[in-house]
C-alpha cells in the first residue's frame, strides 16, 4: 500500500524579476518502511523535494499525501537530518536529543528514557553529560539521528548526512542507519550524491534530470543487496551491475544538463 504520495508536483521559486522552474511533474509513491534515495545533477530539484515533503513550503501544482491526507496536516509526522548536525554547543547531548519533545511540548522527563535507550542504541551510552565539541563529526551525526528518531516520525528525510565524514565513518553510519531504520519500521528518502551509498541503503533508486527537475528513471536494488553490510554489498557483483547503469543514466542526465543551460 503506498503511504507517501506525490502526485503530479511542480514548483517554481519566485523572485522579483522573474522564476525558477525547479520541478516539474513528479509523481512518486514510498511505501511503509521502504527507503528510497533521490540521486541527480546539481540543481535538479532533490532538496526541494525534501522541503516540500517536510512541509517547510508548499509546492506550486499537484498533491503530497500521507496515508491520503494532504502532508500539511501531519508535519510532525516528517523528521529531517541533514549534512550539518545543528546540534547547540551549549547544551549537552542529552539536552539536544531531547529538543524535539521540548518544542512539541511532549513530555520531556518520560522521554528521558527513550533519549537514553536511543543513545545506547547508537553506541554513544556514555556520552549524555558531554557537549557536542567534545565529539567527533561521526558521534554528532549519530546524536543528531538520535534527535531525529525521538520524536517517532513516521517518514525520514535525508539530505546527504553523511557526506561530510570520512569514508569508513560513512560506511559504519550508513549500515548503523540502516539497520536502526528497519528495527524501527520507519520509510525514508535519501538524498545523495554517492551512488554507492545509495544502492548499499536502498530498496529503490530514483535517478532525476534536471532544468526542470524531473523523474527520469527508477531502478529497483536486488534483494541479494539489501539488508548486507554496505562494504560487501560493494563487493557483490549485483552491485557494479547497477553501479554501472545508474552511472550511464546519470552521465546522460548530466550530459542534457549542459545542452540546456
Ligand atoms: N530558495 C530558492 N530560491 C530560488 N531558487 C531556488 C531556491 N532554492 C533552490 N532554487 C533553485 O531550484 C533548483 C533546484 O534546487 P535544489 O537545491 O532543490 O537542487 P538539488 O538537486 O538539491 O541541488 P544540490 O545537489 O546542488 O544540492 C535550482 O535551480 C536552484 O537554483
Amino acid at each position: 500500500m503506498s503511504f507517501l504520495t506525490l502526485d503530479r508536483v511542480s514548483h517554481h521559486y519566485f523572485y522579483k524579476n522573474g522564476y525558477t522552474k525547479a520541478l516539474e511533474n513528479i509523481s512518486f509513491t514510498l511505501k511503509e518502511g521502504e527507503f528510497i534515495s533521490l540521486l541527480g545533477p546539481s540543481g535538479c530539484g532533490k532538496s526541494t523535494i525534501l522541503s516540500i515533503i517536510s512541509g517547510l513550503f508548499k509546492q506550486t501544482e499537484g498533491h503530497v499525501t500521507l496515508e491520503n491526507k494532504p502532508i500539511t496536516e501531519s508535519k510532525l509526522a516528517i523528521g529531517y537530518m541533514l549534512q550539518q548536525d545543528y546540534l547547540f554547543p551549549w547544551k549537552t547531548i542529552l539536552s539536544n536529543a531531547l529538543l524535539g519533545p521540548k518544542i512539541t511540548n511532549n513530555n520531556e522527563d518520560s522521554m528521558r528514557q527513550t533519549a537514553l535507550q536511543l543513545l545506547e542504541e547508537v553506541g554513544l551510552s556514555g556520552v549524555a553529560d558531554k557537549y557536542p565539541t567534545e565529539l567527533s563529526g561521526g558521534m554528532r551525526q549519530r546524536v543528531a539521528l538520535v534527535r531525529t528518531l525521538i520524536n517517532d516520525p513516521k517518514i525520514l528525510l535525508l539530505d546527504e548526512p553523511f557526506s561530510a565524514l570520512d569514508y569508513q565513518t560513512k560506511l559504519k553510519l550508513e549500515d548503523l542507519v540502516g539497520k536502526l531504520l528497519k528495527t524501527y519500521h520507519k520509510s525514508a528518502i535519501l538524498v545523495t550524491h554517492d551512488i554507492g551509498e545509495a544502492i548499499a541503503m536502498s530498496d529503490r533508486i530514483l535517478v532525476m534530470g534536471s532544468n526542470p527537475g524531473t523523474i527520469a528513471k527508477s531502478f529497483e536494488v536486488p534483494i541479494e543487496l539489501r539488508n548486507q553490510l554496505p562494504l560487501e554489498v560493494r563487493k557483490h557483483p549485483k552491485y557494479q551491475i547497477l553501479f554501472d547503469k545508474i552511472w550511464a543514466e546519470l552521465e546522460e542526465k548530466e550530459k542534457q544538463k549542459g545542452r540546456s543551460s
